[in-house]
């Protein structure tokens, strides 16, 4: 896109100017502060005074102080990143933010001669900051006015003629790279470097991920500001952006409407290895605190599941087939245990009334006939029971209120009596769904509740797999089923809400006193059982019983949900398709699709395009953005797979600045830590699932054949593995990759 490049000195002239505006945003920022600052402590003081209108007046105060405090304490790093150099507009009309409003350029705003001025520059960084004299220093990413800057292309550029790329480090500019969008058009604009967005692929990795604020794609920012009712669909190859495009999408919604999404926003993630990867773009956006990041595993209070059932399991418990099993075993828990009791006998009148076996199961399938919740329909349980016991102690009255008066007696000696209470407790006990789970691994039971919905075989698997120690990622999905099918009672550990947070909204805004952001996000998604938006990644790897989790999460949300299709772990998709649409309804969906590969130099590219035609045939890859002329290097395993692994993590380690990952069939994860013991924290050791989302300088895809045999729908997991680099990726081929004779496995060849 970039053109012309400027002469020599210019550069620094540019630089020059840029600094000089940097200097004059600080200046502001820092009489904002002091201002801020001022209004706390006297806002502070004033709270003494205690009047109601004092109050609300300083409840206004702090909540404004608190913002401006807050937010420029944390931004102060590289806010301000960008410009652009607009011609004249339509109509002279300005917005809340100062700048002119329209988007195309006034008819005369060209000269027959191809010349035209520049008549607005707009400097966009991550606040706005407006002067004394209200004329805008810093527009927000996020405001109108800066759309343009995403969304302006050579094709369709607008009132864009020039748009820049600040680099700069707390207060200094470092460089800028400029993209031109109106070459054809002489204004006298300088043009530096080779675009923006070139220079942001090209940096090296770490292991968090970083915000593409600055050079957001046009496509992208379609989806960032998609107006947010109902639900965002957005699918696209690998490396297009889409979790990039989702967590801006949240910071672009809370902006639009924080009262509304503050602190309820939820993101599912695929792993926690992908949140900790994530988990720094929203701070980076001055959104600390107001989103929970929460893997699948994690969704459920008190459990925080990383452990993986092997495919065949996991395809069991992860389909809707089990809301059947797990509601039988909700009701079946309550009978069956050896240490129950058979009879019940309470003294009532001065003599022994009992219910024996027969008489007990008759209450309780009169109870179960509700469709309650389990431990809901408790106090059912023991009315019935004294109704029974009632009737068997003979009493009969003519007269009814004396009736009335001796039942209510009865009642209340007999439900206060020990014996009944014991009973009660060990006859419809209290059951969580840890309890309900672990009655599952009896293979016996099991399968008495799993009649014509599992076969033996089935049931086998699953009542061993749930006898090992530890919940499983897909085990959570059935803890959470089991809670809506047991109903527990409240949580009782909430939080007490202040009143006058409620006033002011205050609460949503900032965080308690000593509390980190990731604490807050910790609390909010603690407090929160259900949320005003739901963002889910890697959509395309949810199972049905995990779509009823999240599903319950954002009964009355609006959603945006991201995947690919083409990368789904989950092999029965038809099934998991319907549970999704369960979860979203009727709502109206509005899609979008990203085309564009940012992460995969070309060369990278095309031997995953290999395995995408084997794995979907028919389907298209995104086009990569750039190539690097570096092809990925072949290597065969001899007889120490280990040594050679490593060997091959070390080459590269020596060749990018950034991170390596060695990715490997998941039984062989903890044997490739091992592996790579002592190479340093530069280097990762992955199993083929958890490479989900993350990325890397260069990757080493250790035993494809492995990996694509591991599960039936391991060919995509293997277009995962491959498409993780952003710079440089060797292959290890083992004896099963049927390697040629350039070492290429037989699932990468084109022919
Ligand atoms: N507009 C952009 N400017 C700079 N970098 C970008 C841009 N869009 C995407 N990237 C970078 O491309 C890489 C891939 O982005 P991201 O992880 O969001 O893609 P993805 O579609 O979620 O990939 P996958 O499906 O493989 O998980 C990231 O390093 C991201 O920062």
């Amino acid at each position: 896109m970039a053109a012309q490049t400027a002469a020599p000195g210019v550069r620094d002239q540019e630089i020059a100017a840029e600094q000089a505006h940097l200097d004059r945003v600080y200046h502001r920022l820092e009489e904002k502060i002091h201002e801020a600052e001022f209004l706390m402590s006297d806002a502070a003081q004033r709270g003494q005074v205690g009047t109601p209108g004092a109050l609300a007046e300083r409840d206004a105060q702090v909540f404004r102080a608190g913002i401006h405090l807050n937010r420029l304490n944390s931004e102060f790093e590289d806010f301000l990143f960008g410009r652009i150099d607009l011609l004249r507009g339509k109509d002279g009309k300005k917005g809340a933010d100062g700048a002119f409003t329209s988007v195309d350029p006034a008819d005369d705003a060209i000269r027959e001669d191809a010349t035209a001025d520049i008549a607005e520059t707009l400097h966009i960084g991550r606040i706005g900051v407006l002067d004394t004299d209200y004329a805008p220093l810093v527009i927000d990413w996020r405001a109108p006015a800066a759309a343009p800057f995403y969304r302006s292309t050579p094709v369709a550029p607008g009132r864009v003629v020039r748009r820049r790329v600040i680099r700069s480090k707390g207060r200094r500019v470092l460089g800028v790279e400029d993209d031109l969008l109106r070459p054809e058009l002489t204004t006298g604009l300088p043009v530096i470097g080779d675009g923006a967005l070139m220079a942001a692929l090209g940096q090296a990795r770490t292991h968090t991920m970083r915000d593409i604020v600055s050079s957001i794609q046009a496509e992208q920012d379609l989806v960032i500001r998609a107006p947010a009712a109902s639900v965002t669909e957005v699918t696209g190859g690998p490396g297009t952006g889409k979790t990039a495009v989702a967590l801006h999408r949240a910071a672009y919604l809370l902006y639009q409407d924080r009262r509304r999404y503050a602190g309820g926003i939820l993101c599912v993630s695929p792993t926690p290895l992908l949140v900790a990867y994530t988990e720094g773009v929203l701070p980076s956006l001055g959104e600390e605190g107001q989103v929970a990041i929460r893997a699948v595993g994690s969704l459920v209070d008190g459990v925080t599941a990383d452990l993986y059932d092997d495919p065949a399991v996991a395809r069991i418990k992860g389909s809707l087939r089990m809301t059947k099993v797990l509601r039988n075993a909700a009701r079946g828990c309550l009978d069956g245990d050896d240490r129950q009791p058979s009879v019940l006998r309470v003294v009532a009148f001065g003599r022994r009334v009992e219910l024996d076996p027969q008489e007990l199961d008759a209450v309780r399938q009169q109870v179960l006939g509700g469709t309650a919740p389990v431990n809901l329909l408790r106090p059912r349980a023991r009315r019935l029971l004294l109704d029974a016991l009632w009737r068997k102690s003979g009493r009969r009255f003519d007269d009814q209120q004396l009736a009335a008066e001796e039942r209510q007696g009865f009642d209340e000696d007999i439900s206060t009596e020990q014996d009944f209470i014991d009973f009660l407790d060990g006859w419809w006990p209290v059951l969580r769904p840890a309890d309900v789970l672990a009655a599952l691994a009896d293979e016996k039971r099991l399968s008495r509740w799993a009649r014509r919905v599992l076969s033996p075989p089935e049931v086998r698997r699953v009542a061993r797999s749930l006898r090992r120690t530890g919940a499983t990622v897909h085990d959570v999905a059935l803890l959470d089923e089991l809670e809506t099918l047991l109903g527990l009672p409240p949580r009782d550990k909430r939080r007490e809400i202040d009143p006058m947070d409620q006033l002011t909204g205050l609460d949503e805004l900032m965080p308690q006193r000593g509390e980190s952001g990731r604490e807050r996000a910790e609390r909010l998604a603690w407090e929160r059982t259900e949320y005003a938006h739901v963002i889910v990644d890697e959509a395309q790897d949810l199972t049905p019983m995990q779509w009823r989790m999240v599903g319950r999460r954002g009964r009355t949300a609006t959603w945006t949900i991201v995947g690919d299709p083409a990368q789904s772990s989950w092999l029965d998709v038809d099934e998991a398709a319907r549970a999704r649409d369960e979860a979203l309804g009727a709502r109206p969906r509005r899609r979008f699709t990203l085309t564009v590969n940012y992460r995969n130099p070309a060369e990278i590219a095309e031997v995953a395009a290999t395995v995408l035609a084997l794995a979907m045939p028919g389907s298209e890859s995104p086009r990569a953005v750039r190539s690097t002329g570096i092809r990925p290097r072949y290597e065969v395993a001899g007889d120490d797979l280990g040594a050679d692994v490593r060997a091959a993590a070390q080459v590269l380690l020596a060749e990018v600045d950034g991170t390596v990952g060695v990715v490997v069939a998941m039984n062989r994860r903890a044997q490739a830590r091992g592996w790579l013991a002592g190479l340093g924290d530069r280097v990762v050791a992955l199993g083929s699932l958890e490479a989900k989302g993350l990325e890397y300088d260069a990757t080493v895809v250790v035993c494809p054949a492995e990996i694509a045999e591991e599960s039936p729908a391991g060919l995509r997991v293997l277009y995962v593995a491959l498409t993780r680099a952003t710079q440089q990726l060797t292959v290890l081929a083992g004896e099963r990759d049927l390697p040629n004779a350039d070492g290429v496995p037989d699932l990468l060849r084109r022919d």
